[in-house]
């Protein structure tokens, strides 16, 4: 398939405009979204991303082209500083000895697991995601906002609008599309539903960040 990206994006529209309207989403446009839900949200996702970039240094590992496992070691570097620049303006007193929510723990569990045991067309399924609905959720909320000088999450909203992120998914893209290209009709087929559920998975880490989801035991 030659253009498999536009291919699944387009299947799993109905997920991304249900983000978009996530009052996690809406509620952090106007800037009415609770600070404490803002901080799960932060403490979740910092131990989200101490996860995925190791996953993503595992996918860099199992590329074929020198080209393709530096991008994505360099993309796990690149996360590093985006946890420390995010971190020290949100936590900044705040201590990160919280345990993942069951949300949090399933994502990370999922990716680790695709990237362990499974193809490397399914793992770059898996991850793409994670690249690609940030930037379309990026650029959503800059195109919707109206008040970027009093947004007190304004720095927040900013890392995923950027250029930089932009280049990077899509690179992320390009390389996944290269795979599915020679990939046969099975594989793309799991391919679709790595890439389906790892963006399921999108929109429970927001709606279980919402519900300060915790363990019900
Ligand atoms: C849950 C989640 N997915 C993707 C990204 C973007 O890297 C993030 N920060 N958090």
């Amino acid at each position: 398939m030659t253009n498999w990206y536009n291919h699944i994006n387009k299947k799993t529209e109905p997920i991304l405009n249900r983000i978009k309207t996530h009052p996690f989403i809406t509620e952090l446009i106007d800037g009415s979204l609770s600070k404490a839900v803002f901080l799960f949200y932060i403490h979740q996702d910092a131990i989200y991303l101490s996860e995925y970039k190791k996953t993503l240094a595992s996918v860099g590992v199992k590329c074929s082209k020198d080209d393709d496992t530096q991008f994505f070691l360099d993309a796990a570097t690149g996360i590093i500083h985006v946890e420390n620049a995010l971190h020290q303006l949100f936590l900044k007193d705040e201590k990160l000895n919280i345990e993942a929510s069951p949300t949090c723990e399933l994502y990370t569990s999922y990716l680790s697991k695709m990237a362990h045991t499974h193809t490397i067309e399914e793992v770059l399924a898996a991850v793409l995601p994670c690249f690609t609905i940030y930037k379309q959720i990026g650029d959503y909320i800059l195109s919707e906002q109206k008040n970027q000088d009093n947004n007190p999450y304004q720095d927040w909203i900013n890392t995923y609008g950027g250029e930089d992120f932009a280049k990077s998914v899509e690179k992320a893209i390009a390389i996944t599309n290269n795979y599915a290209e020679l990939a046969s009709a099975d594989r793309l087929e799991k391919m679709n539903d790595a890439f389906t559920k790892a963006s399921k998975l999108e929109y429970l880490f927001w709606h279980s960040a919402y519900n300060q989801e915790s363990w019900k035991i």
